[in-house]
């Protein structure tokens, strides 16, 4: 297990570059499994969760070769399918979030997929049911073993269908989508989720010789093909990351300049940000945060009622980066309302920020409210655990603006979904040492 310690209260400065989008990537790299031709994807997180799934995809039997740092090719051209009924891929499959998305490949492809209760971030119920009724509506028999918690989907020749989904879930669209693509006929998912990560998976798909239309918005059209090529595809940044130095760059007081943004990919995030009083300037594609020394001040709404931050389905703003917001608005000028509507135990981590002085209450499993110190008060260092990769981040960047030295343990967390982190953050001045216990 590892363990960080922080030495908090230092100003950083400099420039950081974001990696590639841990979301996408999973989504990505379960594509590579449509087509027997060779896939480079180039901009790939070396993040933990990722470097999971591409074990599990080599287990499968996918040809990866690493051609430099970021970049890699995949081939699936011969795959062992016996793989998806062994133990070692009962754990292997558990061990992420995004294996979920390898079931709509396979079904497509091969007749047959199947998947244990995936991992990821334990923040509240994570239904699958968005995935198997899309895969069902296809045509697929479905089957679960309660016993095992392992799913199982398995058609002749998937055939389109007209689908309105549930919820737009990001990952169920995802799968939805790679599952019609080789499906017979036309399929349209209405109410589909449309981030910058599904926006590239069906950009992809289409130089790879899918036909799909209405990318970016809540309706896709897909016509299906009978087999998909090889192609070239490159990662956006992480615009979670992106968000996270944001915050730490206000809540440190430190001017930092954020690399190759993609600004036109980050939706609302720059302008919630600024709701927080926070300059974010645009430089050429860069974020630059100049330093607040005189700290931030929340705005209210325009009849003058304090301001409610909350997650919706893209283009609204993306629960993954809510523990952030609230985390800075605890060193802010004014309150703010975090209303987290998608998870239900996600902001229980305000318990650690209450102990190192924060002023929060949280109102129930989905609110908190935050009235800022102005910097007036620090907050203290303290011995933390991180529940989530998000939470994990937020407690960093308090660590890193508290008095004192801080501990965050169970940092494995954190290395899901954040590439080098402890190394990056060093380079721009910070005091963060990591430790293998
Ligand atoms: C690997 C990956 O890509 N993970 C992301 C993905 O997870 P994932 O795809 O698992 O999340 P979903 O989009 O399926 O749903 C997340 C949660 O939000 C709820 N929900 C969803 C859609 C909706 O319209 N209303 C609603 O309430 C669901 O019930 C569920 O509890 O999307 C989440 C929501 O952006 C992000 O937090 C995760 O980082
Ligand atoms: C919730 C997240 O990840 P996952 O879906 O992989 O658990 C996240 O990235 O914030």
């Amino acid at each position: 297990m590892g363990v960080f310690k922080i030495e908090g209260g230092h100003q950083l400065k400099g420039s950081i570059k974001p990696q590639g989008a841990k979301n996408e990537a999973l989504q990505i790299l379960c594509a590579v499994l449509l087509t027997p031709e060779k896939i480079t994807i180039n901009n790939i997180p070396d993040i933990v969760d990722v470097n999971k799934l591409i074990s599990l995809l080599k287990k499968l039997g996918v040809k990866v070769v690493r051609l430099s740092q970021g970049t890699y090719s995949f081939q699936a051209d011969n795959l062992n399918l016996e793989y998806l009924e062994s133990d070692e891929f009962k754990v292997d499959g558990r061990g992420l979030r995004g294996s979920i998305m390898i079931v709509g490949p396979l079904l497509a492809r091969f007749g047959r997929g199947y998947i244990p209760k995936p991992g990821g971030d334990k923040i509240g119920r994570r239904r699958l049911d968005t995935h198997f009724e899309g895969f069902i509506k296809l045509g697929a028999k479905f089957g679960y073993s309660k016993e095992d918690q392992f799913y199982g989907v398995e058609a002749n020749k998937l055939k389109g269908a007209y689908m309105l989904l549930e919820e737009a879930s990001v990952t169920g669209t995802a799968n939805i989508v790679m599952a019609a693509v080789l499906a017979e006929g036309q399929t349209t998912i209405y109410n589909a989720a449309c981030e910058p990560y599904l926006q590239q998976l069906c950009k992809m798909l289409n130089r790879m010789g899918a036909i799909i239309s209405g990318v970016g918005s809540n309706m896709l059209i897909i016509d299906g093909v009978d087999s998909l090529g090889g192609t070239e595809h490159t990662m956006l940044p992480d615009m979670i990351e992106i968000g996270s130095w944001i915050g730490l760059a206000a809540m440190t007081k430190s001017e930092l300049t954020i690399k190759d943004v993609s600004w036109d990919d980050l939706g609302l995030i720059p302008n919630v940000f600024r709701k927080l009083g926070i300059t974010v300037e645009k430089q050429g594609d860069d974020i630059h945060i100049p330093a607040h020394t005189n700290g931030y001040e929340i705005q209210n709404f325009i009849d003058g009622s304090i301001l409610t931050i909350s997650d919706a389905p893209w283009p609204g703003f993306t629960p993954d980066l809510l523990s952030i917001i609230l985390v800075v608005a605890t060193q802010a000028r004014g309150s703010v309302l975090i209303h987290q509507k998608m998870f239900e135990s996600r902001l229980f981590f305000v318990d650690k920020l209450i102990d190192m002085g924060a002023k929060i209450i949280l109102c129930d499993p989905h609110r908190a409210t935050v009235i800022g110190h102005d910097f007036k008060s620090t907050l203290k260092a303290t011995t933390m655990t991180s529940p989530d990769i998000r939470a994990g981040v937020s407690l960093l960047i308090a660590a890193l603006s508290a008095k004192g030295t801080s501990t965050i343990m169970n940092i494995e967390q954190i290395d899901r979904g954040y590439e080098n982190i402890d190394e990056r953050l060093r380079a721009i001045g910070a005091h963060i040492e990591r430790i293998d216990v």
